[in-house]
């Protein structure tokens, strides 16, 4: 029986607070599907007012319910349910937790505010009962937080490791492909429209730490905010780092990487970084190209699974938007909840220092006797182990392109400094980690 013959059911009002790349997408989706989100959720859904900043911007929503008060929305007895896409910390932050303090459930696609203030959105939700959805605050339309959040619920996740920026990714493939330099291919991603007017938090990786801090919450069981994550972005990356990763069948991306670590003591910590890395051109990760986004995740009982699709954009990040609406909409009608936070495990963040991590160095030398062997002592001395050298000479200098095995990122870094030092040493050409391979 369709929910029109079982008779009036009382519609679920919604607020849109914001409505630019992907409210206007929220809203053509929920007016474009309206009959079969009812039929999905056993109630119609029902814009209730959106709140904008310019009302008289031209939009194709319906202008009747703009208001540029967004408080009022959220303290209205009118609507059930905030849906907010206008992002940042203010005045989100406010707006969301009067809402949530007020019994009103959440959807967000705001991962700067979760990944700072994350825990006081859940507390407000758990002491109200109210839901807190935030599935396109990473990775997009692609499915991940609630696999991480229900289906997974039942193993033990060891690790998640993508890349969770379209931007970066598509400014790194351009430079792989073209070989061209990092300013350059960036003027590129912005003509083409893929970097933001300010592509700071793109490029410096707090778009992808602020990710990686929601997704380490989720797997870890554990608060993590954007302050425990090691951030690189990706405006050092050279055309010499390319081009001495593609010497070694390896291609750069900028990854985030969550770990489960466990010391000699056996005392279990989280270790969370965002940092441009070589990985192997037969590694998954190496064919995700342009703006598109993928996630490994490793779990005991399930194994390794890779989630991969569009992380950005207006229509298909308003597709995880309207997915969660549906989920809260879902459990109104049912009378019940989603899943409230799980910090339980409350496991610390290990200091990027301590974190094991692997070395590619790529140094112009003197093309003399003895430079190996200089070169192998500073290795040694800070108990560095090497996996591969190659060198190659030339008239009056060589390379030299040195491997890691994994030591802490502090032993690394030190031995870096020390051999950039080293008179027979003319340049230090690339140093970039190296991730996706044993
Ligand atoms: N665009 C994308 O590809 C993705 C965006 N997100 C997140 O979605 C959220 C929205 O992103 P976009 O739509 O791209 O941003 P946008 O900048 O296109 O839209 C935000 C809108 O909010 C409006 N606004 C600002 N302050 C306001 C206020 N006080 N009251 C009402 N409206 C206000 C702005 O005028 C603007 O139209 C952000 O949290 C972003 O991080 C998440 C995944 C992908
Ligand atoms: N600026 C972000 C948008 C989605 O989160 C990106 O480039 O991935
Ligand atoms: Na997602």
């Amino acid at each position: 029986m369709s929910v029109k013959e079982a008779g009036p059911v009382k519609p679920i009002r919604v607020a849109l607070l914001g409505c630019g790349t992907v409210g206007t997408e929220v809203v053509r989706l929920l007016t474009d599907q309206a009959e079969d989100l009812t039929q999905r959720i056993g109630a119609p859904v029902e814009l209730a007012g959106i709140a904008v900043r310019r009302p008289n911007k031209h939009r194709e929503v319906p202008e009747h319910l703009l208001t540029t008060d967004a408080a009022a929305l959220v303290k209205s007895d009118d609507v059930d349910v905030i849906v907010e896409v206008i992002g940042g910390i203010d005045p989100t932050r406010g707006l969301l937790l009067e809402a949530l303090r007020n019994g009103k459930s959440v959807v967000t696609a705001n991962k700067a505010l979760l990944a700072e203030h994350g825990p006081d959105l859940f507390e407000a939700a758990d002491a109200s009962g109210a839901d807190l959805y935030f599935e396109a605050a990473v990775a997009g339309a692609i499915p991940l937080l609630r696999p991480l959040r229900e289906s997974l619920a039942g193993d033990r996740i060891t690790r998640v490791m993508g890349i969770v920026n379209g931007t970066t990714n598509f400014i790194l493939s351009a430079m792989d492909a073209t070989g061209a330099g990092y300013n350059e291919t960036l003027e590129e991603a912005s003509r083409l429209g893929y970097a933001e007017a300010d592509p700071t938090a793109d490029v410096d990786g707090f778009d992808a730490a602020s990710k990686a801090a929601i997704l380490a919450s989720l797997a870890f069981h554990t608060r993590v905010t954007a302050s425990d994550v090691y951030r690189e972005g990706i405006r050092a990356v050279s055309a010499a780092d390319i081009a001495a990763a593609k010497g070694l069948g390896r291609t750069v991306k900028l990854l985030a990487i969550c770990e489960r670590v466990t010391s000699p003591s056996g005392q279990e910590s989280v270790a969370v970084r965002v940092h441009p890395a070589m990985i192997p051109r037969t590694h998954p990760l190496a064919s995700v190209n342009g703006a598109f986004n993928a996630v490994f995740v490793e779990a005991d009982a399930a194994g390794e699974m890779m989630f991969y699709g569009q992380g950005a954009g207006g229509a298909p990040t308003a597709s995880a938007v309207v997915g969660d609406l549906v989920a809260v909409a879902r459990n109104m009608v049912a009378s019940g909840h989603g899943p409230r936070e799980s910090a339980y495990a409350a496991l610390t963040a290990q200091p990027m220092g301590n974190t094991p991590t692997r070395y590619h160095i790529s140094l112009d030398v003197a093309d003399k006797p003895g430079v190996l062997s200089q070169v192998a002592a500073v290795f040694a001395e800070h108990d560095v182990s090497i996996a591969a050298v190659r060198q190659e000479g030339r008239i009056e200098d060589a390379s030299l392109v040195i491997v890691t095995h994994a030591a802490t990122d502090a032993a690394l870094r030190s031995t870096v400094d020390k051999i950039g030092g080293l008179p027979v040493v003319r340049d230090v050409v690339s140093v970039m980690r190296v991730e996706g391979e044993e």
